[in-house]
């Protein structure tokens, strides 16, 4: 079954038409990673699934509920504020800036959605996020303040406050992009143990390994389009479309 379905999406900033007809569909434990140049409408992409940007044309689906809408009576009605936010709970995103709270510890971080958010008990939320700090290596830090995590570790807090508002589909946009080089690996190990343990996932990255590595699938994202898609076998070795080979040519 697909977790999340696109079609026809369509997306203007001011007279700039930046998806013009996207479709994209990725199934339950898929892992799908979107590439493409600057400016080819991987984030917007991104943020209208996640209901940080609405659509002007087009459908998105995520676990068969339509994005920003609820179905009644057999019609779609816009959702009121406190139902999309409810809507954006089974979602977690993960910025290339990692946009953790500066004066909480990394706990704090991670318990916050939990406790405020599920309503889940103080104690039960510390207990899941030391659990989730220690999945992603940093057990030692649950104390530290993120101006004393290196850029690598704070991207893993913030995976792991992703993962405590229990998501069932995980957005990266970029997470590597603002890391130093040698900090990039263990984000990547991460993100790696996470599509084997059947997380659903939309990847944005310029890691192509990576993409070679995990996806299921790619996406090749050209000026608001795709431009062709399929397994990384197949599309990072021989793509047919002009547009993808240039592209690759540039980043391989
Ligand atoms: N809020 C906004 N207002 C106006 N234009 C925007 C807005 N957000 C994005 N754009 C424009 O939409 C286009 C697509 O941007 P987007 O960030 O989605 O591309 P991208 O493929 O993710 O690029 P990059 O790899 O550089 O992040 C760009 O031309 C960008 O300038």
């Amino acid at each position: 079954m697909s977790l999340v379905r696109a079609v026809g999406v369509r997306k203007r900033f001011g007279g700039t038409e930046v998806l013009r007809g996207v479709d994209l569909e990725v199934a339950q434990g898929q892992v799908v990673c979107l590439l493409g140049p600057s400016g080819a409408g991987k984030s917007t992409f991104l943020r209208c699934v996640n209901h940080l940007e609405t659509i002007d044309e087009g459908r998105i689906w995520v676990d068969g509920q339509p994005v920003g809408f609820v179905e009644r009576g057999g019609k779609l009605h816009e959702l009121r504020e406190r139902d999309v936010a409810r809507q954006r709970r089974g979602i977690g995103m993960v910025f290339q800036r990692f946009n953790l709270f500066p004066h909480r510890t990394a706990l704090e971080n991670v318990v916050e959605g939990p406790v405020r958010v599920l309503g889940e008990p103080k104690r039960e939320a510390a207990g899941r996020a030391r659990a989730l700090l220690e999945r992603v290596g940093l057990a030692e830090k649950a104390d530290a303040y993120p101006h004393q995590l290196s850029g690598g570790q704070q991207q893993r807090v913030a995976i792991a406050r992703a993962l405590a508002m229990r998501p069932k589909l995980m957005l990266f946009d970029e997470p590597t992009s603002a890391l130093d080089p040698e900090l990039v690996g263990e984000v990547l190990e991460v993100m790696v143990d996470l599509a084997r343990e059947g997380m659903t996932m939309i990847v944005v990255t310029h890691e192509i390994g990576f993409a070679r590595q995990v996806a299921d699938e790619v996406v090749f994202l050209v000026d608001g389009a795709v431009v062709e898609s399929g397994p990384p076998a197949r599309v990072l070795e021989n793509p047919r479309e002009q547009r993808t080979r240039q592209f690759l040519s540039k980043v391989l």
